[in-house]
């Protein structure tokens, strides 16, 4: 071992008075070597400082992973899960995914490539397919919220739409889809700091979130919000069709085989058929505040 990686290695066994080390054996490698070992003794300085920022860099590391946590919101169709998962990933300075947008994404891509015929779909042409469905979020400037991106191309629009709607749920009930999304999901919550919402998100993909909701409220009152937000937007809606999709679907995400919806046992129950955007908005940040503060 050279004199040099000696010391290096031996400056990091006390980390408690780092500046005193640095001096000590700065001036143990003076006198030893004196000023005919001017060089060495630079060099050994330069070799104990650089041990030190990486250690305080390491622990600063691990100080900010600390405190960031895994937000999970699940729960039934068109109840408010991305309005206060957004709204709550703003204010935190988290990252924000809607996982619900991905499966989407997959379903509008099987419509525009033939995968389904009528209701019938073609598992094994979208088997073959699914390693080129790339998804991403944008952030759209101008509504400061991401967008959904489907091989490059924006698709936010076109994935709302009432046939993406009515297809969604038995894609997502295809277990290679599910993998897929998966393991992109889990990815995307590696380093924490992130809010997701969908349906499986505090059971399947991220079980050891440290705050988990479970959102619901009545179906009337979920597919009014829906129909409302559809009409805002000046697209066409009927209530009766709305409502039997939320129906429908939650139907087919809580019986499915593979990551049925279902509330986590350590999830937090909001039913918020009763409440505004804001006070649920309000109840989110208590939670957040009572984990992190
Ligand atoms: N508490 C609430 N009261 C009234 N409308 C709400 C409430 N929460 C959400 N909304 C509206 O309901 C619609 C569906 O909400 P969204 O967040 O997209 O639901 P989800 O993500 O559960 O499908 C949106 O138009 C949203 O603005
Ligand atoms: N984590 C998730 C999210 C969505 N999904 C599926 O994707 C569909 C659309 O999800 P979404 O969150 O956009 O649905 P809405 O509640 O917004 O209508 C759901 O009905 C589920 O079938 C899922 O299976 N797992």
């Amino acid at each position: 071992m050279s004199f040099k990686v000696f010391l290096g290695k031996y400056s990091t066994f006390s980390n408690n008075h780092p500046f005193l080390d640095i001096f000590l054996s700065s001036f143990l490698t003076f006198l030893i070597f004196q000023a005919s070992h001017f060089n060495a003794f630079i060099s050994n300085c330069w070799v104990i400082i650089q041990n030190y920022l990486y250690l305080w860099r390491t622990k600063l590391e691990e100080f900010i992973k600390m405190k960031k946590i895994t937000i999970a919101i699940d729960g039934f169709s068109s109840c408010g899960k991305s309005t206060m998962a957004k709204d709550l990933a703003k204010e935190v300075g988290y990252i924000y995914i809607d996982s619900g947008a991905m499966y989407r994404a997959v379903t509008l891509y099987s419509i525009e490539n033939g995968i389904f015929n009528g209701n019938t779909i073609d598992t094994e042409k979208l088997k073959q397919d699914i390693k080129n469905i790339r998804i991403s979020f944008k952030l759209n400037p101008e509504t400061g919220r991401p967008d959904t991106h489907l091989n490059g191309v924006n698709v936010e629009s076109k994935i709302r739409s009432m046939e993406v709607s009515s297809k969604v749920s038995p894609i997502s009930a295809l277990d290679f889809v599910r993998e897929a999304m998966v393991a992109q999901q889990q990815v995307m919550g590696k380093e924490k700091g992130i809010v997701m919402d969908g349906r499986d998100i505090g059971t399947t993909v991220f079980p050891d979130a440290e705050l988990k909701i479970f959102v619901t409220a009545s179906p009337e009152i979920r597919a009014q919000r829906r129909y409302d937000e559809l009409k805002a937007k000046g697209q066409k809606a009927s209530f009766d069709e709305i409502l039997e999709n939320v129906k429908q679907r939650d139907y087919m995400d809580q019986h499915r085989e593979v990551s049925p919806l279902r509330k986590a046992e350590d999830a937090l129950l909001l039913d918020n058929t009763n409440l505004t955007i804001e006070q649920q908005k309000k109840w989110l940040f208590e939670q957040f505040n009572k984990i992190t503060g």
